[in-house]
């Protein structure tokens, strides 16, 4: 719902597509979900490096460190988590247009969340990453130890525990991370990328 009234949009002279020229490759986003403690910010660090030494112009968002600024008056309600993913989405697109590969790893619990951000790019623009791993899994690494505090009562509302999370149901990919190593992880969706032609 649009507060504003009497806008009008300006487009730029330079274009996406004049951007992603000049860059030598596409932009888009890849959108990593999963459970906390799955390992979306251990393997977007990791492919964000990978893809740096070969030149391509990309950035993070990340869930935790969007909360410290532009989303710091959110918590974690369903209708505090939409409106975060929502917003995430539209930072994300903007990059988009900028030319940039842009990674982003958000909980985003929420299939209806996920698909509106895909709905808000072009078809190829939008890579749905699933990091896939058992919640007994999560919950064992507990590397933040949240899961200890979310079983003993001290946070309420933790994805997974007392909160839902819906699967992707037809991901651009998935990543096992109980199988997959890190390194694995990271190559998978670098050949993905050159195999879709989004990298030369
Ligand atoms: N209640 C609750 N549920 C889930 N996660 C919680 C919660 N409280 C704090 N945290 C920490 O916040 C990180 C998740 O933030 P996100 O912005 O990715 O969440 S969401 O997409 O809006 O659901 C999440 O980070 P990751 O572990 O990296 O996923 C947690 O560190
Ligand atoms: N194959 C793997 N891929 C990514 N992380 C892994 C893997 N195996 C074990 N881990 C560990 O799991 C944890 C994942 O934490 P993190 O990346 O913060 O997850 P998330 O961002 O999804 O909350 C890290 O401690 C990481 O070292």
């Amino acid at each position: 719902m649009s507060k504003s009234t009497n806008i009008s949009w300006h487009d730029s002279i330079i274009t996406k597509t004049e951007r992603q020229t000049k860059n030598k490759h596409k932009s888009a986003i890849l959108w990593f979900t999963g459970l906390s403690g799955s390992g979306k910010s251990t393997i977007t660090v990791e492919l964000e490096r990978k893809l740096y030494q070969l030149g391509i112009y990309t950035y993070r968002l990340d869930g935790d460190n969007i909360r410290h600024g532009l989303n710091k008056n959110l918590g974690f309600s369903p209708e505090d988590r939409t409106e975060n993913i929502r917003r995430i989405g539209e930072v994300a697109k903007l990059f988009v247009n900028a030319g940039v590969l842009t990674l982003t790893a958000f909980i985003s619990p929420y299939r209806e969340d996920r698909n509106q951000v895909r709905a808000l790019v072009a078809e190829r623009e939008f890579i749905e990453v699933y990091v896939r791993c058992s919640l007994e899994a999560c919950e064992h690494r507990d590397p933040k130890g949240l899961y200890q505090k979310a079983r003993s009562g001290e946070i309420t509302g933790f994805t997974g525990i007392d909160a839902p999370y819906e699967e992707p149901i037809n991901p651009e990919l998935t990543i096992d991370t109980e199988e997959q190593s890190l390194d694995e992880a990271v190559q998978q969706v670098i050949n993905y990328l050159l195999e879709n032609e989004y990298l030369n």
